[in-house]
């Protein structure tokens, strides 16, 4: 049976071969541009007032003041820790930070030029395998427990990566250091100054939430199919991977790093913007007038600068920025500052992104708490504009 008509009569439905629907009147929102598709407490951005709250505090407060460890706690508990609470989470996490054989011999056998954020995502997908508590319940002291789990190891996942692709030995996390010293301890096995390390803290901090971001919507999406959090953040990774958002930190210092010198930074830009090139750290969906968290950063691009005594990349930022603005009013984003920071802190390129990933862990987790618990399966709509019904042309008589 191979007929339209035949497919029909058997069916008991009707089928008009000869049928040309009337073209649908539709408003597509190409890109979700503008559509709030659901409620969330975790955070809000608010382009008009350029702020941005996590829990109902500023980012810039929570930055100044608390550590990743205290906003982590809140992004995944709603309130922010006291003393008790934060030793309890601290020594959670701290204890879980130790990653499988499993884990790492599949790290080792890697091709060498793998991605770190593919090496990443491979890991977690191990870790879900994994999974000690077998609890697909999905209750939120579960998922809780879970995501301390995840954010526990994937900074010892990243820091192998990065150690074994160096040809270097793996060094183990220790459970003494803050979640912020004891990354930098596994990748260069040493701690820095004290203000590279506070810089690194608050870089997580910014970078920990930013509400119904593509990342983010990716985890809920999947989350929304009852799938578990272990599948949801290998998710999130992918989505976060591209160049239009996390990958984007990447490609600010290989830009950087093209220009080299920042004399040339004015005369690069003008001829990026000729060529109607996409210039990486720049632009936002939400912010049109700045990005609430770059002013914080930026202090901290100093602060590393002067420890460094490197001038070199925030005389760059300036000179590209103000071309930016004053020829496309466009203003950078949180993964320009972040590029040459990290850059100044001794991390290869290709692992800024996968930082990023230890940071978004925490709003991820948040997230899919927050889907789970008051779920509804994510299913959008499309304007179909492909071919109208077609009849099929017998294999053979096919040209
Ligand atoms: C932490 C994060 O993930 S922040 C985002 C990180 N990503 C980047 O830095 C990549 C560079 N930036 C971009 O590609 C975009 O600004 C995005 C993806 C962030 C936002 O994209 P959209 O909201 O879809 O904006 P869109 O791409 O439509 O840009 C609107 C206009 O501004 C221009 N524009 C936006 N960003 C840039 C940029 N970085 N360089 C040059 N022009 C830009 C566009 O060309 C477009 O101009 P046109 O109207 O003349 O065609
Ligand atoms: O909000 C966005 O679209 C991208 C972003 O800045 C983030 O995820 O931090």
């Amino acid at each position: 049976m191979n007929n339209l008509e035949d497919i029909g009569a058997q069916k008991n439905i009707h089928i008009n071969p000869d049928y040309v629907p009337e073209p649908e009147k539709v408003n597509v929102k190409k890109g979700l541009e503008g559509v709030v598709i659901d409620t969330t407490k975790v955070s809000k951005v608010n382009p008009d007032s350029n702020s941005l709250i996590y829990r109902g505090y500023p980012v810039q407060d929570l930055a100044e003041n608390c550590s990743f460890e205290e906003v982590a706690y809140l992004l995944l508990q709603g309130e922010l820790p006291t003393l008790s609470q934060l030793k309890s989470f601290k020594e959670t996490e701290s204890q879980q930070r130790g990653i499988s054989k499993t884990i790492l011999n599949t790290l080792k056998s890697l091709p060498k030029e793998t991605h770190p954020m593919d090496a990443i995502r491979t890991s977690v997908s191990i870790l879900g395998c994994e999974d000690i508590k077998k609890d697909s319940s999905q209750s939120q002291d579960v998922n809780f427990e879970k995501a301390i789990q995840i954010l526990a190891k994937i900074p010892t996942m990243v820091a192998a990566h990065y150690r074994l692709r160096q040809g270097k030995s793996v060094i183990n996390p220790r459970t003494d250091l803050s979640f912020a010293e004891n990354f930098f301890h596994m990748c260069f096995q040493e701690i820095p100054e004290k203000e590279i390390v506070k810089a690194f803290d608050v870089s997580l901090i910014l970078y920990a939430e930013h509400s119904f971001n593509a990342s983010t919507f990716t985890t809920r999406v999947v989350t929304s199919t009852q799938s578990d959090i272990y599948s949801a953040t290998v998710a999130g990774i992918g989505a976060l991977k591209g160049s239009l958002h996390g990958g984007a930190n990447e490609q600010v210092m290989y830009m950087m790093l093209e220009i080299d010198d920042p004399n040339k930074a004015e005369k690069w830009m003008n001829d990026a913007l000729v060529l109607k090139k996409k210039v990486m750290g720049f632009g936002h969906r939400v912010y049109k007038s700045g990005d609430s968290r770059v002013p914080t950063m930026k202090k901290y691009l100093q602060v590393v600068s002067d420890v460094k005594k490197e001038l070199k990349w925030i005389k760059m930022y300036d000179a590209l920025e103000k071309v930016m603005i004053e020829k496309k009013n466009i203003y950078p984003n949180l993964d320009f500052p972040t590029g040459p920071a990290y850059f100044m802190m001794g991390f290869d390129i290709d692992f800024f992104t996968p930082i990023f990933v230890i940071a978004r862990t925490a709003g991820w987790s948040a997230h899919i708490i927050e889907q789970h618990n008051n779920n509804r399966l994510i299913r959008p709509l499309s304007e179909y504009v492909g071919e109208h019904q077609r009849k099929i042309i017998p294999l053979k008589e096919r040209r």
